[in-house]
């Protein structure tokens, strides 16, 4: 059996609500992230997190999102963590002090070599690759030619950007991903996820990974 064979993880980005983590928790959703990057719309402070983190389920990972902060911020929130994702320019040598699970966000820019950043990265769990748009780290709704993605990349495969209940079987029948992310997809307002939305991704994923 290969090691995609299983069903496609899923996880669901920008969370802000405790209502959208009962539902999320309660649709089987895998990790469930939380944008502790100020700039962005969805984001949230850390004692909201706290107030959130405590309402996840046990076997549903925790994932906090940093874009290039402090180290001393990512301490303040990692009691509240399972996993730690880097939406930055971050390092490994800094992705790796903090002594919790990561993974690597990596922007599909024209130039990047794949195999070259899961070398780089060779200590995340998994690359999580999302559209590029100069200027804005992530969460742009956008998605990217899925064919660049090596079929023989050494490191799993979390597919992310611009995906929504319409295009999301295709994605993981194509790419066959070790998990899928998605924030905008599911959203009416950045940081509001929509209930119908949410069911009928989760829905599509499922049917798409048993085919
Ligand atoms: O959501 C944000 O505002 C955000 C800001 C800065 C860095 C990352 C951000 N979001 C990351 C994600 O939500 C997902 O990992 C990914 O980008 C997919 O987002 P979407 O295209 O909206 O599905």
């Amino acid at each position: 059996m290969s090691a995609y064979s299983a069903r496609t993880r899923i996880k669901f980005c920008g969370l802000t609500r405790h209502e959208d983590i009962t539902l999320a928790a309660a649709l089987g959703v895998d990790a469930l992230g939380f944008v502790m990057w100020p700039k962005s719309a969805r984001s949230i402070t850390p004692a909201l997190l706290e107030e959130l983190a405590a309402q996840v389920p046990a076997f549903v990972t925790r994932v906090g999102l940093f874009v290039n902060q402090p180290a001393e911020f990512i301490e303040q929130c990692l009691p509240y963590l399972d996993l730690i994702q880097f939406h930055g320019d971050e390092p490994a040598s800094f992705c790796q002090q903090f002594g919790r699970p990561w993974i690597k966000a990596l922007r599909m820019r024209d130039d990047i070599d794949l195999h070259q950043a899961a070398a780089d990265y060779s200590h995340a769990q998994a690359l999580l690759l999302d559209a590029y748009r100069p200027g804005t780290p992530g969460g742009t709704g956008e998605t990217f030619d899925w064919s660049r993605i090596p079929s023989t990349l050494e490191k799993p495969v979390i597919l992310a950007g611009g995906l929504t209940i319409d295009n999301v079987a295709l994605a993981v029948s194509q790419v066959m991903p070790y998990a899928v992310d998605v924030s905008g997809g599911i959203e009416t307002t950045p940081g509001v996820k929509d209930a119908d939305l949410m069911t009928s991704f989760v829905k599509h994923v499922a049917l798409a990974s048993v085919q």
